[in-house]
């Protein structure tokens, strides 16, 4: 179980007078395993802030995360190593989250070996081989470097660096706002179905209605760093009028 409790986080700038924004104010949820919690707002209301701090990417100014019972800011070294681990993030620009030098088979492996997943090359192998038919990759693509890839392939290729590291939370931050409509509905259909098979607790950030709608089991509404709403997407969020449907995409992947 995930817990944000009382999370708030200010920055302060400004050199003559010292301003300050309340990017997180008092927020606080539960997520529990194998659940979706979507987190909507405008921009600048504060999500990607909260995600930071979740992460434990940045400090927070008062509250904390607790993870499976512990403070983050209470972890040992140890602890920490494997909270790193055990809570990975998506980006929306998958193609900054790959290294431009690197080809994609030792993107993909150099995190196994840092975290000690893997001790030897057949093992590396054995583990590829399972990430690429998870994430629906040919292996052809191992050799490739980030800029010879499409990005759908890419934000599948950062999704299989991440479930190679077991994950028990994903943090996804706006993942599929840079792809089109197909290809978003195949990213979101892969993080359900990982989701069912793994248990993982995920927490999907949108600006679209459609996609916490489809996604999510709960959803909160931030603004100017509060939750102003709290529930289910159902009875949150307006009925889709829209001409494509999310769902019907996501079914038919
Ligand atoms: N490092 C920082 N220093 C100062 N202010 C910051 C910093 N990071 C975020 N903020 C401010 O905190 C507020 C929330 O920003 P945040 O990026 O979390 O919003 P967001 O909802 O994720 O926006 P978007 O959807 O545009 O990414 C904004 O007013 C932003 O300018």
């Amino acid at each position: 179980m995930l817990e944000v409790i009382h999370l708030t986080k200010y920055f302060i700038h400004g050199l003559l007078t010292k301003n300050i924004t309340y990017a997180v104010r008092d927020v606080s949820f539960q997520v529990a395993p194998g659940k979706t919690l979507g987190i909507m707002g405008a921009s600048g209301s504060g999500k990607s802030t909260l995600a930071r701090l979740i992460a434990g990417l940045l400090p927070p100014t008062a509250g904390q995360v607790v993870y499976q019972g512990s403070s983050l800011t209470r972890l040992t070294a140890s602890q920490r190593k494997l909270f790193c681990r055990k809570l990975q993030m998506i980006f929306q620009h998958p193609g900054l989250a790959l290294d431009p030098r690197q080809t994609i088979g030792s993107a993909l492996l150099e995190p196994l070996y840092v975290h000690k997943l893997i001790h030897s090359r057949r093992q590396g192998l054995d583990k590829l081989d399972k990430l690429l038919h998870i994430t629906q990759l040919s292996p052809d693509v191992l050799a490739k470097y980030p800029w010879q890839i499409s990005g759908g392939q890419a934000q599948r290729i950062v999704i299989a660096r991440a479930l190679g590291l077991e994950p028990e939370v994903i943090i996804a931050d706006e993942p599929t706002a840079m792809l089109d409509n197909s290809v978003q509905a195949q990213i979101l259909a892969l993080l359900k179905t990982v989701q069912q098979q793994t248990g993982l607790s995920l927490i999907l950030i949108s600006h679209d209605p459609d996609i916490i709608k489809s996604c999510a089991d709960h959803m909160v509404s931030m603004a100017n760093g509060k939750i102003v709403i709290a529930g289910l997407p159902s009875e949150i969020l307006p009925r889709s009028g829209g001409l494509f449907s999310l769902r019907q995409a996501m079914l038919s992947t």
